[in-house]
């Protein structure tokens, strides 16, 4: 990384003047219609470098590029050092800055293929034996509860990337569940997420499993003194806990303190981010729902788009190609935000998970160098499985004001073909019809024709899509462990480079700081009005109202 801020680079001030020149050009049916082979020159088919045969097909031809654009994007990267950082990130370089850590989840899936030097890179091995024993055990039912009955039901006790990732690929795995055990996860703070789950759990056959990096977080800590507090009310013994309680964090000794023998806790390191962190012990829930094999194959697809990501050329470079197109829309054509549109059931939680793992790595305004950006940084991340979507925000899509770069994602073939794959065909022709509505349109010619001579000019007016509004489509065969790994992967590679174009730490989350600190200091205030003190008075009143209504 150079100490310039991304608008000082040459490529920047040049995509600018192509902005400025070209943009009024950029009319994807004019760019399809002047080039026939758009969609070979503009797309490429992923074959993992490995034997976790993956493959996809990335479409990224309706986009508002061109050649000359995307070349000059990618002179960005390389004016950035991005390769510099990412071979530093690969070699266990110090790259999270503020907190002076690596940043080491590839180490997670590396099977020891490059030499990482990094304490603790040397256990990943140690620690995923540890999780194979202790997933084979509890799913063949040798593992039992205090009563002597085999766990029927888990529940992950996290939040933020000690939850989304789990809750994501369980999810997204669901076809390779082991259906007879159930996964429940506790995240908030609200005691209704933990009564709705407990409420359904029976203690001698719950197996609770504490996920929290650090040990420290409020609402993962007092989850589990109330779970442990709901299972002694049957269990009694606190012999019992060792049965039923087991720990994945990078605290040991907190994790003793809570009474969660050193034998029931699985370690990783602080060079693995929260929500990077699926790949550590803290998939240990994945582990248990699909088997040890499967998240094996996880890891593995996910290293070979590791692979892909370190030895490919940046032209080819499939988390480079995505990246500086999101550059591009955000950047340059003012794009706030960026929708993932899974056609996929399965996949109904990918955008939640990479809310967090776009968001809070580069939702930030200060450089790693300390200057404030004149540029925006991470965009806004949403979107919802289709086609639930279309029914419900898609309006705005395709004839709202605001320019909403997706990427469209499915698979060819579903785990769930009822009809003769009626209903995937049918998903599917929506899958294709989106994303070629929305580059398209629909003119007031075409609306005019449809609606014959007597239709209102109003009519016409509001049937009309203007059409050129980007997407990417993803498509793979079906979706395997594997496959969902390196899908995961291209994205977390595709934010890393996002991230080191625009000089800022996506490694580091000080920005959820400052609330938790407010609200330790107001939560020894919610007593007593006479104690609610130092606040402005909108805080003060709303707080004086809740001491007025509230019961206990
Ligand atoms: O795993 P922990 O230490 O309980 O942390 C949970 C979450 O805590 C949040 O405060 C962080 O912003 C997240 O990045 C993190 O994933």
């Amino acid at each position: 990384m150079s100490g310039k801020l991304a608008s000082e680079y040459d490529a920047w001030k040049k995509l600018q003047h192509l902005y400025d020149s070209e943009h009024s050009k950029l009319i994807l049916k004019d760019l399809f219609a002047q080039d026939p082979d758009r969609f070979s020159k503009f797309s490429k088919e992923y074959v993992s470098p490995d034997d976790s045969a993956v493959t996809f097909l990335l479409d990224y031809s309706k986009n508002r590029i061109t050649q000359p654009i995307l070349d000059t994007l990618l002179e960005l990267v390389k004016e950035a050092n991005v390769e510099d950082v990412r071979d530093k990130m690969f070699s266990g370089n110090h790259i999270n800055t503020s907190e002076d850590r690596a940043v080491l989840h590839v180490a997670l899936r590396n099977f020891n293929e490059w030499n990482i030097g990094e304490p603790g890179a040397d256990e990943v091995q140690v620690v995923l034996d540890h999780i194979h024993k202790f997933t084979d055990a509890v799913r063949s039912g040798e593992w039992k509860g205090y009563t002597g009955k085999k766990i029927d039901t888990i529940v992950n006790i996290g939040i933020g990337g000690s939850d989304l990732g789990p809750v994501m690929v369980t999810e997204a795995l669901k076809a390779y569940a082991k259906r007879d055990l159930t996964a429940h996860f506790v995240s908030n703070i609200d005691g209704t997420h933990l009564a709705e789950t407990i409420r359904v759990c029976n203690p001698e056959t719950t197996l609770f499993i504490i996920a929290s990096k650090t040990f420290t977080t409020q609402e993962t800590i007092t989850n589990a003194e109330s779970a442990r507090d709901w299972f002694l009310s049957t269990a009694k013994d606190k012999a019992h806990v060792a049965k039923h309680f087991v720990a994945l964090s990078t605290n040991t000794a907190a994790v003793t303190k809570f009474g969660i023998a050193q034998e029931n806790m699985f370690q990783f390191w602080d060079w693995v981010g929260g929500r990077y962190s699926l790949w550590s012990a803290i998939g240990l829930s994945i582990a248990l729902v699909i088997g040890y094999e499967n998240f094996e194959a996880l890891l593995k697809g996910a290293h070979g788009m590791d692979k892909h990501f370190k030895q490919t050329p940046l032209k080819d470079n499939l988390p480079v190609i995505l990246a500086v197109i999101g550059i591009w829309y955000n950047d340059f054509y003012g794009a706030q935000t960026h929708c993932l549109l899974p056609y996929d059931q399965y996949m109904h939680k990918f955008a939640d998970y990479f809310q967090q793992g776009d968001m809070e790595s580069n939702g930030k305004f200060i450089t790693k160098k300390g200057q404030r950006v004149n540029y925006e940084t991470g965009p806004i991340i949403w979107g919802a499985a289709g086609t639930n979507g279309q029914h419900s925000f898609y309006q705005l899509v395709h004839q709202g004001t605001k320019l909403i770069p997706a990427d469209f994602i499915a698979p060819a073939t579903t785990h769930n073909p009822i009809g003769h794959s009626k209903h995937h065909r049918i998903l599917l022709s929506n899958f294709f019809a989106q994303p070629e509505a929305l580059a398209f349109g629909k003119t007031e010619e075409q609306v005019r024709k449809e609606l014959g001579p007597n239709a209102s000019e109003t009519l016409v007016k509001a049937k009309v899509f203007e059409g050129n509004r980007p997407s990417n489509s993803i498509m793979f065969p079906l979706l395997t462990p594997a496959t969902l790994g390196a899908l995961i992967a291209l994205y977390e590679h595709k934010i890393f480079v996002q991230g080191a174009i625009w000089g800022i730490n996506s490694f580091d989350q000080m920005g959820v700081e400052l609330g938790k600190v407010l609200a330790k200091n107001i939560l020894a205030q919610l007593d007593k009005p006479e104690d609610v003190k130092g606040h402005d008075s909108s805080t003060t009143g709303i707080i004086h109202y809740y001491q007025k209504y509230r019961k206990e």
